[in-house]
C-alpha cells in the first residue's frame, strides 16, 4: 500500500515566552496558523520491518536522524505486525527556518500511517507521543489553528480567523532553535488576559503580532529587520519573524497585492519566496 500526504509549514502569529522551566524548555503563550507552503510526503508499508527515509535534493538526515523515521516507528510499533515503511518526502519547506517543516513531516507521518494500519493509535495518543517527538509535533496532529500554551503541547480551538495572504521570505541561512532559547533574554511576561479570542478582521491579527524570540535572532542576522520593512513598504498590513526564524512573513487583505509583493521580493536571488493561504482544517 502506498499513499501520498501534504504536510504543511505553520507559522506563529504571535509567540510569548512565559518563563524558562526546570527541565530548560520554555512555557510559551502562542497563535498557530498551518499554511499552503507543504513537503509532499510519500508512505509505502512494507512486509518486512525497518523504516527507511529519504528527502531527495535535501541535505538532511536519511536514517533514524530524520524525525519523520522516529514517528513511523512509533505507529508501526502499535501496530504491532511485524510491518515496516519507507517514506519519501519532497522538502518544500525550507529547513530550519521557524515554518515547523520537521515538525509537520513527523505529525503527517504518524496521523497518515496510523490510517493506513487501521487507526492502532487514538487521537490522545497521537498528541502524546508526539509531543515525545518534539514541542510543536502535536499542533500539526490537532490540525486547525490552535492556541497552543505549555511547551506548544497544550492545544485550544481558536474560533474562526478571517481569509487572508502571507508571503513567506526565507533568506537561505538556517537557524538553530536550540540556540535561540539559548541565548534568549526574558523581559516581563505577557500578561494573557490582555490577548484577544476573536478575530473578524485581518486588523485584529495585525494587532495581535508579536514574537519574543525576534530580538535575538534579529541581533545576529539583521537581514530579518530588513525584510520585515521590504515586506510592509510592498503593501503587508504587519510583518513578523515565525517561531525561531529566520523566515518572515508578511500579513495582507489583498491577494493581488500580496502577489506583487512575492514578485518584488523574489528579485533577491539568495531568498526563497513563496504566497500561502491558510490550511483547511484537518481533524483526525
Ligand atoms: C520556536 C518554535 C515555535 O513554534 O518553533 P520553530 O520556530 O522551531 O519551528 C517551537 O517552540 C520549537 O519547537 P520544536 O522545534 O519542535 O522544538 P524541539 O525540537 O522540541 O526543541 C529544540 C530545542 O529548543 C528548546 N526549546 C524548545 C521549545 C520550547 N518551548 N522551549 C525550548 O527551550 C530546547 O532547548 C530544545 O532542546
Ligand atoms: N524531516 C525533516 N525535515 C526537516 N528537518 C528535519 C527533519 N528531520 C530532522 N530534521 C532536523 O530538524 C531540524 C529543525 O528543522 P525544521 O523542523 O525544518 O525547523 P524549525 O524547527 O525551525 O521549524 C533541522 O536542522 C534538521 O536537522
Amino acid at each position: 500500500m502506498v499513499r501520498e500526504f501534504a504536510a504543511p509549514a505553520k507559522i506563529n502569529l504571535c509567540l510569548h515566552v512565559l518563563g524558562r522551566r526546570a527541565d530548560g524548555y520554555h512555557d510559551l503563550h502562542m497563535l498557530m496558523q498551518r499554511v499552503s507552503l507543504a513537503d509532499r510526503v510519500v508512505i509505502a508499508l512494507r512486509d518486512e520491518p525497518g523504516v527507511e527515509v529519504e528527502c531527495p535534493g535535501v541535505d538532511l538526515a536519511s536514517g533514524e536522524q530524520n524525525i519523520a523515521a522516529r514517528a513511523a516507528r512509533v505507529v508501526l510499533a502499535a501496530a504491532g505486525r511485524g510491518l515496516g515503511a519507507r517514506i519519501c518526502i519532497d522538502k518544500r519547506i525550507p529547513v530550519a527556518a521557524g515554518l515547523g517543516g520537521g515538525s509537520s513531516d513527523a505529525a503527517t507521518v504518524m496521523v497518515g500511517l496510523n490510517r493506513m494500519l487501521g487507526a492502532p493509535l487514538a487521537r490522545e495518543a497521537l498528541l502524546r507521543e508526539g509531543a515525545r517527538l518534539g514541542a510543536d509535533v502535536p499542533f500539526f496532529v490537532f490540525g486547525r489553528p490552535a492556541w497552543a500554551t505549555g511547551v506548544g503541547d497544550r492545544l485550544r480551538r481558536v474560533a474562526a480567523l478571517p481569509p487572508v495572504w502571507y508571503v513567506l521570505v526565507n533568506p537561505g541561512f538556517a537557524v538553530s532553535t536550540a540556540w535561540v532559547y539559548g541565548n534568549l533574554r526574558l523581559t516581563s511576561p505577557l500578561d494573557v488576559a490582555k490577548l484577544p479570542e476573536f478575530f473578524s478582521s485581518p486588523d485584529d491579527l495585525v494587532r495581535l503580532l508579536h514574537n519574543d524570540l525576534e530580538q535575538v535572532t534579529i541581533a545576529r542576522y539583521p537581514q530579518i529587520a530588513d525584510i520585515k520593512e521590504r515586506l510592509v513598504a510592498a503593501g503587508a498590513l504587519g510583518a513578523l519573524m515565525s517561531g525561531s526564524g529566520p523566515t518572515v512573513f508578511g500579513l495582507f487583505d489583498d491577494e493581488a497585492l500580496a502577489g506583487a509583493a512575492q514578485a518584488q521580493l523574489s528579485r533577491n536571488p539568495e531568498w526563497r519566496v513563496f504566497k500561502v493561504s491558510p490550511v483547511v482544517d484537518t481533524e483526525v
